[in-house]
C-alpha cells in the first residue's frame, strides 16, 4: 500500500533487478516510461509540440536521452541540452546517447535566452536524479531558474533535479531545484516527493515500476497515508446507543487570553462524534461557549481526569499550574494527546519527558516543526532537513505516536513505522488549524480508536476537509480554522458511509 523507499533501498532494488536482466534494460524502460508520461502531456498533434529535454551527466541524463529519442520518433520537435559526463559514463548511458544522436532530436547549445524565449510545450528534466551530490551551481543553477520562469508543463524524470529524494529538502546551501508540474519516478515512490519542498516541486507523481519483479522489493517501513490503514475502525452507529457510547473528551488549555484555542479543539471533538466534551481552563473558565453551548466549560484543577480522553495543550500557557496539570494528565490512565504549549512544557522539563516515555498506554504528540525542534534540542532547519528522521527520533525518544505537522505531515510510531500524509493544502496555514487537528484526533481516541489509527485518520480527515473547502472556493486564501469543523464532520460521515462496518 503506497510504499516509499529511500535512495539506498532503490539502489539495492535496482542492483538486484539489473543483475537478472540484460545490460541497459532498466534505462530503456525508464526512458520509455518517461516518454509515455511526456506524451500524456503533449497535444494530440505531436508534430506541433516543442519539447526541451535536459540531459545531465549521469544515468538520469541517460533516461532523458532515451526519452528524447522516443519523443523524436513520435514526431515531436525535440531539443536536447546535453551535459556530458566528465569521466567515462555507464555503457547504457553511452547507448542512450547514440540512440538520441541517431534520432531527429536536435542537440542544442546552452543559451539561456533561447530557453526563456521559446514557446516550449514541455520541458523534460533529466539533469539529476538519485546521484545529486551538491547544490546546483553555475550554469546549471541558471538553467534551473530559467526553466522555473517558464509557464509550460515540466516533467521531472525520477525526481526534480535539485531535490533530495529522501527528505524533500532542496539540496543546499542556497540551492535551487527544478519546479516540476509532473514527476515520473522510477522503480518505487520516494519520500522526498511528498514532504517538505517535495509537494511543491514534484507536482503530480506517477510511479513507473519498470516491470521489476516484486520479489526484489523488501517490505517498506514508510508509506503514504491511505484510508486502508485505518478504515477498519470506521464504525456505523447502532440504534441502541447513547452519549456514553461515544466517549468523553476533555480539552485542557485556555490560560488567560487564550480561551479560543481549547474551544476550537473542543468544538471539533464534539462535531466529530465524541459523546460529551469538556473545555477545561487553567484559570478563569468561561461560563459557557455561546457558539457551542453543548460544551461543558470548567476549571481544569477540579476535573477528574480519569473520566475522559485528554487533549492537553491548546492555549495552555507555561505557568506552574499548567505544568502541574500536564504532570497529572501524564500520570493518569486516560488516552492522551499533547499539543502546543504542552509540548513546550515537555521540552523544558526532562522529568515530564521521562514520565511520558514511561506511560504504559503511550500517547499522541502533534508538534509543528518549532515544537519538534524544542523537544529534540535541534533547530527548525534541522527538523525540516529530515522530517521523517525527526519524527521517528521523537517517537522513539518519547514512546509516542508523533504527528510532525506541515506540508506532507509525517506520522511516526515508536517502532519506527512512519507515514506521510497526502491530504491538506496551504489553506491550513492559519492560526487555530492545529487546535482543530488535536480536537479531532482526541475525539477519535474517545470513540475507541487506537492511538496510531486515530493519528492517521485525524490527519487525513483534517487535510481532506481543507481540500474540499478549497475546491469549493473557500480557500486557500482566507480559510479559517472554524470553517474546518463542519467540513470535517461531513468528511467523517462520508467516510463511514463508504467504508464503515
Ligand atoms: N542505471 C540504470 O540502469 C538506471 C538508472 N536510473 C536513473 O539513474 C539515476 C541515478 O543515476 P546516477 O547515479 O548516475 O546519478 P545522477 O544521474 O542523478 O547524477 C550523477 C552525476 O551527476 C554528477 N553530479 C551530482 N551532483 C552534481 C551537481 N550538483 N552538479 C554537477 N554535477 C553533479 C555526479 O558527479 C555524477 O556524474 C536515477 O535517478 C534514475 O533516473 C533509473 O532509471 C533506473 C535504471
Ligand atoms: N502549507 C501547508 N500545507 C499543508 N498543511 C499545512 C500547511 N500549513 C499548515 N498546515 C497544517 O495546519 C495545521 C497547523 O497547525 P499549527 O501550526 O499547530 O497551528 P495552530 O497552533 O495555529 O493551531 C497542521 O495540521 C499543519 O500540518
Ligand atoms: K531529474
Amino acid at each position: 500500500m503506497n510504499p516509499l523507499y529511500s535512495c539506498a533501498e532503490i539502489r539495492a532494488i535496482e542492483e538486484a533487478a539489473a543483475a537478472a536482466l540484460p545490460d541497459g534494460v532498466l534505462m530503456q524502460r525508464a526512458g520509455q516510461a518517461g516518454a509515455n508520461a511526456a506524451l500524456d502531456l503533449l497535444p494530440f498533434s505531436t508534430a506541433k509540440a516543442r519539447v526541451l529535454v535536459l540531459a545531465g551527466p549521469g544515468n538520469n541524463g541517460g533516461d532523458a536521452l532515451e526519452t528524447a529519442a522516443h519523443l523524436a520518433y513520435a514526431g515531436a520537435q525535440v531539443s536536447i541540452l546535453h551535459f556530458p559526463p566528465q569521466s567515462i559514463s555507464s555503457t547504457e548511458r553511452a547507448v542512450a546517447l547514440q540512440r538520441a544522436q541517431t534520432s531527429d532530436a536536435r542537440f542544442a547549445e546552452l543559451d539561456l535566452a533561447e530557453v526563456a524565449g521559446t514557446d516550449w510545450t514541455l520541458v523534460v528534466d533529466g539533469l539529476f536524479g538519485l546521484g545529486l551530490q551538491r547544490p546546483l551551481a553555475g550554469a546549471l543553477r541558471e538553467l534551473a531558474l530559467a526553466v522555473n520562469g517558464l509557464t509550460c508543463s515540466v516533467l521531472a524524470l525520477d525526481l526534480p533535479s535539485g531535490l533530495d529524494a529522501d527528505t524533500g529538502a532542496i539540496v543546499g546551501p542556497d540551492g535551487v531545484a527544478i519546479h516540476a508540474t509532473h514527476t515520473a519516478t522510477f522503480i518505487g515512490n520516494k519520500p522526498g516527493l511528498h514532504t517538505c519542498d517535495g509537494r511543491d516541486y514534484a507536482g503530480l507523481v506517477d510511479v513507473a515500476r519498470l516491470d521489476i519483479d516484486i520479489g526484489h522489493f523488501a517490505p517498506a517501513r514508510l508509506h503514504l497515508n491511505d484510508v486502508k490503514f485505518f478504515s477498519r475502525h470506521l464504525r456505523s452507529r447502532v440504534h441502541n446507543s447513547h452519549k456514553g457510547s461515544y466517549g468523553n473528551v476533555a480539552v485542557i488549555g485556555g490560560a488567560r487570553g487564550m480561551s479560543g484555542a481549547p474551544l476550537l479543539a473542543a468544538r471539533t471533538a464534539l462535531n466529530s462524534g465524541a459523546g460529551r466534551v469538556y473545555a477545561l481552563f487553567v484559570e478563569d473558565p468561561l461560563p459557557c461557549d455561546s457558539g457551542q453551548p453543548e460544551l461543558m466549560c470548567r476549571l481544569a484543577d477540579d476535573f477528574d481526569m480519569r473520566s475522559s480522553t485528554l487533549v492537553i495543550g491548546p492555549g495552555l500557557g507555561a505557568s506552574r499550574l499548567a505544568s502541574a496539570l500536564l504532570a497529572r494528565a501524564i500520570a493518569s490512565d486516560s488516552a492522551l494527546l499533547a499539543d502546543a504549549d504542552a509540548l513546550n512544557l515537555l521540552a523544558a522539563e526532562p522529568a515530564l519527558q521521562a514520565a511520558l516515555a514511561q506511560r504504559p498506554g503511550g500517547c499522541v504528540l502533534t508538534p509543528h516543526p518549532l515544537e519538534a525542534a524544542r523537544l529534540l534540542g535541534a533547530t527548525i532547519a534541522e527538523v525540516q532537513s529530515d522530517r521523517v528522521g525527526a519524527a521517528r527520533k521523537l517517537a522513539a525518544k518519547l514512546n509516542a505516536n508523533v504527528v510532525l505537522k506541515g506540508s506532507g505531515t509525517v506520522i511516526a510510531a515508536p517502532n519506527g513505522d512512519a507515514v506521510i500524509n497526502t491530504t491538506g493544502n496551504p489553506a491550513l496555514a492559519s492560526a487555530g488549524t492545529g487546535d482543530v487537528l488535536s480536537g479531532l484526533c482526541g475525539s477519535l481516541l474517545a470513540q475507541g480508536w487506537p492511538l496510531w489509527e486515530a493519528a492517521l485518520a485525524g490527519v487525513w480527515l483534517h487535510g481532506m476537509a481543507a481540500d474540499v473547502l478549497v475546491t469549493e472556493g473557500s480557500g486557500p486564501i482566507g480559510l479559517t480554522a472554524s470553517e474546518l469543523v463542519p467540513a470535517i464532520r461531513v468528511a467523517l460521515n462520508r467516510m463511514v458511509q463508504h467504508h464503515g462496518r
